[in-house]
């Protein structure tokens, strides 16, 4: 099973729903930590469930904007009400107890690179989600952890702040996920996500 390609879109106001349907990806990320308030219509965003990850991206790893923990809970509850597809920090699930099964569960470094057997942890302790998704900043060892990664089923990899081809070889090694940007790269080492689709109808035809 190849690759699912993910173009990740910040979304600051309603009006930027609007581009959903002139992406055509594997998956839709829509970015809500770029909105001031987590104020969307999910009922009028139904038809596009299958492709939509709902990811409101805390601070500390990542996000655009600071969104209170009870907001951000209140949001995710309501979209696993709704069944949508969600992205979950695994340290946000340490503080709020929100559903993960099925869904997406993610970690990022990006001052260090941590001890495989602490993402091993997470592994274990989120195996009922969908994908679990590890980004790591391109230093010391991460190539070494990021491929160790690929040895278990579900997992999606990627190195931040390096070469963006490098997505490609981790793609190839058999991670489940590969993020590309719609309008403006929503973490660094993301190449748009057209010229992700464009390499992967070239590596078909091999
Ligand atoms: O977790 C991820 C991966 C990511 O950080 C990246 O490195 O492409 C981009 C984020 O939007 C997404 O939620």
């Amino acid at each position: 099973m190849r690759t699912s390609i993910v173009a990740s879109l910040p979304v600051y106001n309603i009006g930027d729903l609007e581009k959903i349907k002139r992406i055509d990806a594997d998956f839709i990320e829509l970015r809500l930590d770029y909105m001031d308030k987590l104020e969307v219509n999910l009922d009028s965003l139904n038809e596009y469930r299958s492709k939509l990850i709902f990811t409101i991206r805390d601070k500390s790893e990542g996000g655009y904007k600071e969104i209170p923990d009870a907001e951000k809970s209140a949001f995710l509850k309501e979209l696993y009400s709704k069944g949508f597809l969600y992205d979950i920090e695994a340290s946000f699930l340490q503080r709020e107890l929100v559903p993960h099964k099925g869904k997406i569960v993610s970690a990022h470094y990006f001052d260090h690179i941590p001890s495989f057997e602490e993402l091993e942890d997470i592994i274990r302790k989120y195996r009922e989600a969908y994908i679990i998704k590890f980004a790591l900043v391109g230093k010391e060892n991460y190539r070494e952890i990021l491929i160790k990664l690929l040895r278990y089923e579900n997992i999606a990899v990627m190195p931040m702040n390096v070469d963006p081809l490098e997505r490609i070889a981790f793609s190839i090694l058999g991670s489940k996920l590969i993020y590309g940007y719609v309008d403006i790269p929503t973490a660094s080492g993301q190449m748009h996500y057209k010229d992700i689709k464009r390499i992967f109808q070239l590596l078909a035809n091999y």
